[in-house]
């Protein structure tokens, strides 16, 4: 039989006394309480010892009472005063007692008779009693004492002397349990400890030292039972929706992308929709659509060219070929300052800026949109946005790149593509991916970008893009149906909230 050191020692010491209380038995061999209980579980588990409960009423000491042990009863005081003045009025006590001790102090000496009460000239008047001035010790003045002495008294004992109830009636005591444990050793047990147990220490880490010197080879190591339950910790750990959106990133920085940030949530209307050949008298740029900043109400524009040509490429089409929205252009609507919408705007200050070519790039943004908050809608939501440039891209690429989207980051079985409409795209489409509970989900919109937006931007060559709302995945990943549920402080879930990925 594998017993570990601890086990060893504890049935050592059993076998030395058969049966212990378990303070005794901690006592005795020396280890913490856990160590104990642990070993006597053990050995129970094995039919070597065996562990009695028991709980027993007890009568436990009050503040109050242990005040009374230390200045006397009320009763007590009250006839010191007595026996001195041999008559008092109530006044008279009131050096002694509290206000709350004074109230029942008349029924209390007339029920001893230590007193007698008549009224003179309207007052109480008391009087001691031949008993008064030979009161001794009572009952519950034993029972105090024991009490003040122990803290707590198995209740049968202090029955013995005056009820339980009569004790809390007068706040001394109150009822209490305590549970007394005994290990007994069992005959196996004994058997085992007569025919001898070697106590060797056990060694539970391995260090250099125990190497170096070669005393690992004497030694002995300890076993763990990795099936033993144990107590769950809680260490600290990312925010799962955090963790999600890291593992994304890591994701698509293993896929070869470069990632775009930013340090503010606040963009132009330039960067959120103008550079975007998004045309300002846009439906989406009113404030139902978007959010829009009070102070200040206006940013910079970048550079003079750039704004030249995208405010070109808005009025007439630029050099593309294309006749433009055909409106007189407006720098300061450009210049207003708004929480970002969506990505794809750091998409654009990343061509402006430059890009290699051909090249991938990403980015995952908070951004903000007016909306009813419910169970699948936020106001401020997350979008993984991202482009790839190339010479020789074309549509069925972009299909391609966002079919292994779905698979890789939703993990989606099925994926659906569906027409759509963005300014800055054509052609444009709207994915949805397969979700076996929730059925077909939207994902995100995607397309080829517009030349009047690329070229006025710098790029000559063909750029596919995308936007996924990243949230509703996360959703699924995390095993929730109620979106808000992402940035709640609920322990419960913070706790034990799982990615599936
Ligand atoms: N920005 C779009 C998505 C999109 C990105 C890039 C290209 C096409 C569409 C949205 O917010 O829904």
């Amino acid at each position: 039989m594998e017993l570990s050191y601890q086990e060893k020692l504890t049935l050592i010491k059993l076998g030395e006394a058969r049966k212990l209380k378990f303070e005794e038995l901690v006592e005795k061999t020396g280890l913490d309480q856990v160590a104990v209980m642990r070993s006597v579980l053990g050995l129970q588990a094995k039919g070597l010892a065996k562990l009695h409960e028991s709980s027993e009423k007890v009568a436990v000491l009050t503040e109050t009472g242990r005040e009374y042990a230390r200045i006397g009863l009320p009763e007590w005081r009250a006839l010191r005063v007595l026996k001195e003045k041999g008559k008092v009025t109530l006044d008279d006590l009131s050096g002694v007692l509290s206000e709350d001790e004074l109230k029942p102090i008349v029924g209390l000496l007339r029920k001893e008779g230590w007193a007698n009460v008549r009224k003179e000239e309207g007052k109480l008047i008391l009087e001691i009693t031949e008993r008064g001035l030979n009161a001794e010790e009572r009952p519950i003045d034993k029972a105090l004492k024991l009490l003040a002495e122990k803290g707590s008294v198995p209740a049968k004992e202090i029955e013995k002397l005056i009820s339980v109830k009569e004790l809390k009636r007068r706040k001394i005591a109150e009822e209490g349990t305590v549970t007394e444990r005994t290990v007994e050793i069992t005959p196996a047990g004994e058997e085992l400890v007569k025919k001898g147990i070697e106590l060797k220490r056990e060694v539970s880490v391995l260090t250099p030292e125990l190497i170096k010197s070669g005393k690992w080879r004497e030694v002995e190591f300890r076993r763990f039972d990795i099936k033993a339950p144990v107590r769950r910790i809680y260490p600290g750990k990312k925010q799962p929706y955090r963790a999600f959106l890291d593992k994304i990133r890591r994701r698509l920085i293993e896929m070869g992308f470069i990632e775009m940030t930013v340090e503010s949530l606040i963009e132009t209307q330039f960067w959120n929709f103008d550079a975007l050949f998004q045309p300002q008298n846009h439906p989406a740029r009113e404030w139902t659509d978007t959010y829009q900043l009070k102070y200040p109400k206006s940013g910079h524009l970048p550079g003079e060219e750039l704004v030249e040509r995208v405010k070109a490429a808005h009025e007439r089409g630029g050099d593309t070929g294309s006749r433009g929205w055909g409106y007189v252009w407006s720098p300061e609507r450009a210049m207003l300052l708004m929480p970002r919408a969506h990505g794809t705007a750091l998409s654009g200050r990343q061509l402006a800026k430059g890009v290699e070519i051909p090249g991938k790039y990403f980015t995952i943004q908070r951004v903000f949109r007016p909306d009813v908050l419910d169970r699948t809608h936020l106001i401020e939501f997350n979008q993984v946005d991202g482009f790839v440039v190339g010479e020789d891209l074309n549509f069925r690429h972009l299909l391609g790149i966002l079919k292994r989207f779905a698979v890789e980051i939703a993990g989606a079985k099925k994926v659906k593509f569906l027409p759509d409409y963005y300014p800055f795209t054509e052609p444009s489409v709207q994915m949805s991916a397969y979700h076996p509970e929730l059925g077909w989900v939207e994902f995100g919109g995607a397309g080829i970008f517009r030349e009047e937006m690329t070229k006025a931007l710098g790029i000559d060559a063909p750029v596919i893009a995308w936007g996924i709302g990243i949230d509703r995945l996360a959703m699924f990943k995390l095993g929730i149906d109620d979106i808000r549920y992402l940035f709640s402080y609920d322990l419960r879930w913070l706790r034990e909230a799982r990615l599936v990925w």
